[in-house]
């Protein structure tokens, strides 16, 4: 069976008053599919998710859910009539009613309204709290009877937006793991923004990665991180740095880490300038190659750690090994490239040489 279309966002353009935040946005989500939306601050994710909701109005372009138009230019569907869910940041679960009262609000008038709210409970884990009000609970409960609430009247579409960013670390983990779970288990659709990619992997189908306002890439988190389509994708997904290389042939470009082969080929001439991007699990223990690099910093993860690596001519790499060998900084190590995925740009005066890259991403080291 093919899967069926839900949510298309069409050549949207939305934001405020005479601000476009966001342009020429299109993707399409199939139902029971988790989406999200990633990118830095202030990038458009949470405007799209308005948009979306129906509390902001689109300026060009439409969204269509569940085969109805529900906004374009001059139109937007009011939001309570669109079937669509919605989980924020801050819990806002309403504090005079109950718990139990709060996931019961949107469905009053449901003749197993009891009923349903003891299921949507007990599926949250909260089937003994459900007389306790919003203050007795703690970030992680309030967020699962916000959960339960936006359930309740069977959305066709649940938006969350940051829904684990006031919550802190293992229990944003643990949380992140469950939502999808109750999600896939439903068989609920839902839309999702973060700007942290860890959340975003661990819940969503496909992931959309924007920058200031454009849709970069509209991908699964593997083919995201293996197969990034922009330099920007590249360094804000994962970690990795760029080498400076040589196009030799389609699939082999000379970096002074030796020719690299992979699997895809390029079309630019041979001899084209390209940067090309290493993964920290590209770059292999190798103790008999004749490719040395010094170790100058390292972070023991628990089961692999994350070595810093300089070469003789000063670039330096990121590199994962596993753990039970320990290697000191100071000490050379045999290396090798494994970048099956070999992934190249075209170098200066492209787009990449362009682009401001987040700390924590991809660094452009070495040039020739
Ligand atoms: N109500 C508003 N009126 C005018 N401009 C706004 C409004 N809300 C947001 N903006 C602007 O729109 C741009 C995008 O904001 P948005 O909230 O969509 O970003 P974001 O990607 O969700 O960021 P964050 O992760 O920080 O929430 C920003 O430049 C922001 O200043």
């Amino acid at each position: 069976m093919s899967p069926r279309l839900l949510l298309s966002l069409r050549g949207l353009a939305c934001g405020y008053q005479d601000h476009q935040v966001v342009q020429q946005l299109n993707l399409h989500l199939n139902a029971g599919d988790i989406g999200c939306l990633l990118g830095p601050s202030g990038c458009g994710k949470t405007t799209t998710l308005r948009a979306i909701a129906g509390f902001e109005p689109v300026l060009e372009g439409e969204i269509e859910l569940g085969g109805e138009v529900i906004s374009r230019a001059g139109f937007t569907l009011a939001p309570e009539k669109r079937r669509i869910g919605m989980v924020f940041q801050d819990y806002a679960l309403f504090p005079h009613l109950t718990v139990a009262e709060n996931v019961a609000f949107g469905i009053r008038k449901h003749p197993q309204r009891e009923q349903v709210t003891a299921e949507l409970l007990d599926l949250v884990k909260l089937g003994h709290l459900g007389k306790r009000y919003p203050h007795e609970l703690s970030g992680g409960q309030q967020q699962r009877v916000s959960l339960a609430r936006a359930l309740a009247p069977e959305p066709k579409l649940l938006l969350l937006d940051e829904p684990f960013s006031n919550l802190d670390g293992e229990l944003r983990r643990r949380l992140s793991h469950e939502v999808r779970d109750i999600l896939k288990a439903r068989g609920t659709s839902a839309i999702l923004v973060t700007h942290d990619q860890e959340e975003a992997f661990a819940v969503s189908d496909h992931v959309g990665v924007f920058h200031e306002g454009r849709l970069q890439q509209w991908d699964t988190p593997y083919n995201l991180y293996h197969e990034p389509l922009t330099p920007f994708v590249a360094s804000f997904v994962g970690q990795g740095y760029f080498i400076r290389g040589q196009l030799q042939t389609p699939e082999t470009v000379h970096t002074e880490l030796g020719v690299i082969r992979g699997n895809r080929a390029y079309t630019w001439a041979a001899g084209s300038a390209v940067d090309v991007l290493l993964r920290p699990d590209d770059i292999v223990y190798a103790p008999d190659s004749p490719l040395q690099a010094q170790i100058v910093g390292k972070t023991f993860l628990g089961a692999a750690t994350l070595y810093r690596l300089q070469l003789s001519t000063g670039t330096q790499l990121e590199a994962i090994f596993p753990s039970h060998a320990d290697h000191q900084p100071g000490q050379s190590v045999g290396i090798r490239v494994a970048a099956d995925h070999l992934v190249l740009f075209a170098a200066q005066g492209s787009v990449a040489a362009q682009v401001k890259l987040p700390e924590s991403g991809v660094r452009r080291v070495s040039s020739n």
